[in-house]
């Protein structure tokens, strides 16, 4: 089921156009991921999503409901962290809870409480202030209160921003959960590393438009093998794949990776042998999501400019 739905999104101030013509659709029990880098209009479409500020041009549907008609029908589906969460650090995590649980109207905030807390593992901690808290647990209390309402779409800016890799696997583990659950999760952030852990789809926003959406699973799956071999000349090597058809990079003096089927590994072995290599080790190598998607960038940038 769709739950959050983009349709030619654009956000003008001062007629300088910060987001321009986005769509995007996410679907219950996904995580979709926004990257981009600093200044690329990721925030203020954050901000337009979860209705703090409005779209010049274009529709923002959440689970069917218009934000520009249908606002507060559109609001309860969702549950956001954007920019750092707001807390009483003087108060204690529960007494935060309360506040919100009180705000948002939520029906039995007791036992709805305890359940968020609990899902985010600070039922040890809720009773301490909020100042003592490291960030990782203050992230937690900041997914508890979202999480408050129940919603079907969290949003989520930057969630690891400052976070230790503890934290961060954390986080990332809660948000699985979450989605697993059947939540829809929209994440921003600017670091593809993190991003690929949990992301199923990842769309990167670049001056103010997105250049390119991608499926994570097929983008991995879809790649092709490298083997990277380590000799005592490379260019030994170079001389004899003149004769073959793979393509190579050059590392060093004695490191090259050369592209092909994992099928073709044995007989590769075979030839350099064959023609005396010195094979000081060989392993085989895959490209990061990052030079991946570097390489649709790339692609998408070129067409840009051949237009
Ligand atoms: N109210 C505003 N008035 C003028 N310019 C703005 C305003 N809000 C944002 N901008 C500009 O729009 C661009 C996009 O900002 P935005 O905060 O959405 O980017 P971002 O991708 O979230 O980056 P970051 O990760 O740094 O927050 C930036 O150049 C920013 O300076």
């Amino acid at each position: 089921m769709e739950v959050l739905r983009v349709d030619n999104l654009t956000k003008q101030i001062g007629g300088k156009t910060i987001v321009n013509q986005l769509h995007m659709q996410v679907n219950e029990g996904e995580v979709y991921g926004f990257l981009g880098p600093n200044g690329a209009g990721k925030t203020t479409t954050i901000r337009m999503i979860v209705g703090l500020i409005q779209a010049t041009q274009g529709s923002i549907h959440i689970c069917g409901h218009n934000i520009g008609t249908d606002r507060e029908k559109a609001m309860q589906m969702v549950g956001a962290i954007v920019e750092n969460p707001e807390t009483y650090s003087y108060l204690s995590g529960y007494k935060n809870l309360i506040h919100y649980a009180r705000l948002a109207r939520i029906p039995d905030k007791e036992t709805r409480i305890q359940e968020v807390v609990e899902f985010v593992k600070l039922t040890d901690r809720i009773h301490d202030k909020v100042k003592t808290y490291s960030l990782g647990m203050r992230q937690r209390l900041g997914l508890a209160q979202a999480l408050l309402g129940k919603p079907k779409l969290l949003i989520l800016d930057e969630p690891t921003n400052g976070l230790d890799p503890e934290g961060i696997r954390e986080f990332r583990g809660l948000v699985r959960q979450l989605a697993d659950q059947g939540t829809a999760v929209f994440v921003s952030s600017h670091i593809l590393k993190e991003m690929e852990a949990i992301c199923d789809r990842i769309a990167i926003i670049k001056n103010s438009r997105i250049i390119t959406e991608q499926n994570v699973a097929k983008v991995l799956e879809g790649q092709g093998h490298k083997v990277r071999i380590k000799v005592d000349e490379v260019k030994q090597v170079e001389h004899l794949l003149q004769q073959k058809q793979f393509s190579y990079q050059v590392l060093d003096h004695h490191t090259m990776e050369i592209k092909m089927d994992e099928s073709d590994f044995s007989e590769f072995i075979r030839f350099l042998v064959l023609h005396n290599i010195n094979l000081r080790s060989i392993e085989t190598v895959k490209d990061s999501l990052e030079e991946l998607f570097f390489n649709f960038t790339a692609d998408e940038e070129g067409e840009k400019k051949n237009a």
